[in-house]
């Protein structure tokens, strides 16, 4: 099998620091991949680099689409976004003055002919693509079991109903490959449990998914392969097992405690 995402040899520096340093790994359609290492250990750069964010200073990141191979490197977010890779944010990044179903219509936007903000002189097709929209950003609201709070202030939610916000517009934009920072950060062990129920049906539905998360119980039961970054170099890869009794992980990343805690 071919994979859905290839990073190769991608390096990213700041001025003086190198925060990626000749970083490989490959992303295999239909699995949850985890990006685990401590802090600073440049998991979110990775992320940056994958969704346009930031260029690699060196290195590739390709994206096969149908039959084609596409090299992303210096695709501006929307591009990357068109092309079926979208990301979450470790910091909620919601229009907290819009409503939960606006929210969401603007994830469907990317894929719509008409602008969100710019439907003044709405046509027939215009007001049968809007209800289109509506109605597609009901179901991604009804997947992750906001539909209920269509109508309410995105801040209004609750905390992990927010995270859950981000993830329905993330996936409204029909994605192949969904990059999730931190999502279980801040989240009550029931809300988490709803996560990991969620994380499972994004899978369903045929979307791949790449998870950065510091909560080892929840990347060592949903993850089917780890790559550990530790500054800026990946430490290690493979399946969850082999990684936490991996010594240079252990000692780098989940400390001994943690490695026998998990166990
Ligand atoms: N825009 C930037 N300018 C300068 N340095 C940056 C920038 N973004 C990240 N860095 C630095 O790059 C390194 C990697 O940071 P990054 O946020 O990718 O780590 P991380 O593994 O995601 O950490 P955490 O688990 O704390 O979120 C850090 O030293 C950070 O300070």
């Amino acid at each position: 099998m071919e994979p859905l995402l290839s990073v190769t040899g991608v390096s990213k520096r700041f001025g003086g620091l190198l925060a990626l340093s000749d970083v490989d790994f490959d992303v295999m359609p239909g699995e949850i991949l985890g990006l685990i290492g401590p802090n600073g250990a440049g998991k979110t750069t990775m992320f940056n680099c994958i969704a346009g964010v930031y260029k690699p200073t060196r290195g590739e990141i390709t994206l096969r689409d149908g039959g084609r191979t596409v090299r992303m490197n210096g695709f501006k977010p929307e591009r990357v976004t068109t092309l079926g890779v979208v990301r979450t944010f470790q910091n909620i990044r919601l229009f907290s003055e819009l409503t939960v179903l606006d929210n969401v219509r603007i994830g469907c936007h990317c894929r719509s002919h008409s602008t969100f903000f710019g439907a003044v002189l709405r046509t027939r097709a215009q007001r049968a693509e809007e209800r289109g929209i509506v109605e597609r950003s009901m179901h991604w609201l009804d997947f992750v079991g906001l539909a209920g709070k269509a109508l309410d202030d995105a801040a209004s939610l609750a905390y992990g109903d927010q995270r859950r916000l981000e993830i329905a517009r993330a996936l409204a934009t029909e994605p192949k490959l969904i990059l999730l920072d931190e999502p279980a950060a801040g989240m009550n062990p029931q809300e988490t449990r709803m996560l990991v129920d969620l994380i499972h049906r994004i899978l369903g539905v045929g979307v791949t998914v790449v998870l950065i998360e510091h909560d080892m119980k929840l990347v060592m039961t949903i993850c089917e392969r780890l790559v550990v970054l530790d500054h800026g170099l990946k430490l290690a890869e493979g399946e969850p097992e082999a990684i936490r009794a991996d010594p240079r992980v252990v000692e780098a990343y989940l400390g001994r405690g943690a490695a026998h805690a998990q166990g």
